[in-house]
């Protein structure tokens, strides 16, 4: 009987369905059925000791009262980026209220599901409170995939949700034709900022220049495999919202997670102006005047 199993069959969901398959086998499951190996129903995936769960950061909570409810003995890893947007509340907080901390862990660190579902290498970080859910989850790994262990999980998850925020700026960024030196100017200035956030909650200074901070952000903000990234590119050539993400049809946790961090930022004080520029275009401002705010302020 299989020990573990993935909840959600979007891009992530079923990359690490594969990463999972390589040793054991691994079931998963999603809201609609889908023609992929090993796929069950949600009751069978439940019933396993071990669940990857990679469903979007604005879904969970629902997800959660809806569907979960914790069987003594599991451990859970949390595979989303994001911050609730309706709340500003982090997916541990969110996950507290169903799962006991010493059996939940965070997966950060750069990692596009496109080549980890090629069996890529990469290097994630597994963030959890208790060394244990590591010890545990570390095995069931390929070895295509290095793991480390770090107990910052607000750091990691707080590093994972903004830089999807500052992939979207560099989007735009590369969208609008500002150049090499602008675009790399920005991911510095918004790693900054994405510590000097962090710091308020608690979050490790570490964290941020490891691989769930800069190597995520470094990923995320250069490439158009990212879809934060694209949804950048296409506020720089001034489509709607609504178009960019009909035509992604994919999430970009960044959309939400930049009102999250607009709102947090306000209500702690926290001086974050790239999260705040990407937040005032996401509602509408012109990209160039964007810009000209930043370059003054
Ligand atoms: N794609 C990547 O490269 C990647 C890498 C690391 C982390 N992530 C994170 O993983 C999470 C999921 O991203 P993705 O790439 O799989 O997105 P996706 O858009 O490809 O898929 C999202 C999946 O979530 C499911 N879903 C949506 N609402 C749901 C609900 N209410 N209940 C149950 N299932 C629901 C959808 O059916 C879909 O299968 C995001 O937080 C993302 O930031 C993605
Ligand atoms: O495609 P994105 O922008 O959601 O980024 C995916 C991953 O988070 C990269 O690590």
């Amino acid at each position: 009987m299989a020990k573990i199993a993935v909840i959600g069959a979007g891009k992530w969901g079923q990359a690490l369905h594969f990463a999972l398959s390589q040793k054991q086998e691994c079931l998963i499951t999603s809201r609609t059925k889908r023609d992929i190996k090993n796929f069950v129903t949600l009751e069978e995936a439940l019933n396993c000791p071990y669940l990857v769960i990679a469903i979007p950061a604005q879904q969970i909570r629902e997800w959660l009262k809806n569907n979960f409810k914790y069987k003594e003995g599991q451990k859970i890893l949390v595979a989303s980026k994001g911050i609730e947007a309706s709340t500003g509340e982090f997916l541990n907080e969110i996950y507290s209220k169903y799962v006991p901390e010493d059996s939940i862990g965070f997966i950060s660190g750069p990692s596009f599901a496109a080549e980890v579902i090629k069996g890529l290498p990469c290097a994630l970080v597994l963030n959890s409170t208790s060394k244990k859910v590591y010890d545990k989850f570390k095995p069931f790994f390929p070895d295509f995939i290095k793991v480390y262990y770090s107990s910052d999980v607000v750091g990691a998850e707080i590093a994972g949700a903004y830089k999807n925020v500052l992939a979207i700026a560099s989007g735009i960024c590369d969208g609008l034709q500002l150049g090499n030196n602008a675009r790399a100017s920005l991911i510095s200035r918004g790693l900054v900022e994405m510590k000097r956030f962090g710091k308020k909650f608690g979050a490790k200074k570490s964290s941020f220049i490891g691989l769930s901070g800069a190597g995520d952000l470094f990923l995320t903000a250069s490439s158009t495999l990212s879809r934060n990234y694209r949804v950048g590119l296409g506020l720089a050539q001034n489509k709607k919202l609504e178009d960019i993400l009909d035509e992604l049809g994919e999430v970009a946790e960044g959309v939400k997670t930049a009102e999250a961090i607009y709102k947090l930022s306000e209500e702690y004080s926290i001086y974050s102006p790239i999260a705040r520029e990407v937040k005032l275009i996401l509602d509408g401002k012109h990209p160039k005047d964007s810009l000209k705010d930043l370059l003054r302020g």
